[in-house]
């Protein structure tokens, strides 16, 4: 028998004020999507397609207007909301870092807050610089502006990753970088991924990320997904938007490829 998906989404639907008139914005259209323990999910789409949404509503920073979320087999609403986030590490885009506290103090927030011992939390502090490759002694005490933005979201995971969560939420954590720094901090959270156990769901607008990354992919389009699959799977989708895209990936592989090709020929 399959094992319980570890997060599972049932017709769940979202809609948010516009603002201006009575209209109201459906960020997220009767999805429903289920995530095993240990998977690697990457969430797909345009800007505005609902993926921070779908995402926030997997750790009740917000709440479905009908359907379920279950965690661990749980109704998310029924579990108190500090209890699950505990459970759920969050890295946010452009790291999400409190400006005026230090490296370390960004890190302990969530084991201080559930009151860990000093000498607990130092320790955890230092493991998870040494995780994310941060050098301690350059960077404990540093401050978040005094870090280039790929150290920052080593931090960020850092801080994600202090309670010891099984799940990781990412929002686009990886998005602001340079496209070296992006693929070897992507590279190095997957192994992460796969060393601690975790089960994670990624959201990102960047499909070849996506591809190289993750177990499985779902596509977003207007709210709803409009198709799921591992990366090999979904170049068989016939959904013309998904053949879209895939198309830049594909064409930048083929190029890639030809000008490798004609350099070892030459
Ligand atoms: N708090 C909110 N109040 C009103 N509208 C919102 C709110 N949050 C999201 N929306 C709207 O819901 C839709 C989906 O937004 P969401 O942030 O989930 O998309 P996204 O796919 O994550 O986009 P991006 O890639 O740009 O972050 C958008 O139309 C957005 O304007």
């Amino acid at each position: 028998m399959a094992l319980a998906p570890l997060i599972a989404y049932a017709h769940v639907r979202k809609s948010f004020d516009n603002g201006h008139d009575a209209e109201r914005v459906t960020a997220v259209d009767d999805v429903s999507l289920d995530i095993a323990a240990g998977e690697f999910l990457a969430i797909v789409g345009a800007s505005g397609s609902g993926k921070s949404t779908l995402l926030r509503l997997a750790n009740r920073l917000l709440a479905p207007d009908s359907g379920r979320v279950l965690v661990e087999g749980e109704d998310v609403r029924e579990v108190d909301p500090v209890r699950l986030r505990r459970r759920m590490g969050y890295v946010f885009q452009s790291g999400g870092l409190f400006p005026h506290m230090r490296v370390a103090d960004n890190i302990a927030v969530t084991p201080r807050l559930l009151g860990w011992p000093a000498a607990e939390v130092a320790a955890r502090v230092d493991e998870l610089l040494e995780v994310v490759r941060l050098d301690r002694s350059l960077h404990r005490d540093r401050l978040p502006h005094e870090l280039s933005g790929g150290q920052q979201q080593r931090v960020g995971v850092a801080r994600a990753l202090a309670a010891r969560p099984r799940i990781m939420l990412m929002d686009e954590p990886f998005g602001a970088l340079d496209p070296l720094t992006r693929d070897n901090l992507g590279e190095e959270y997957r192994a992460l991924h796969r060393r601690l156990a975790l089960t994670t769901v990624m959201v990102t607008h960047d499909m070849t990320a996506a591809l190289l990354l993750a177990d499985r992919i779902a596509v977003m389009r207007a709210g709803r997904v409009v198709a799921q699959g591992q990366p090999a799977e979904l170049s068989n989708n016939n959904e013309p938007y998904v053949a879209q895209l895939l198309s830049t990936p594909r064409r930048q592989a083929e190029r890639l490829n030809a000008l490798l090709a004609g350099a070892s020929a030459g």
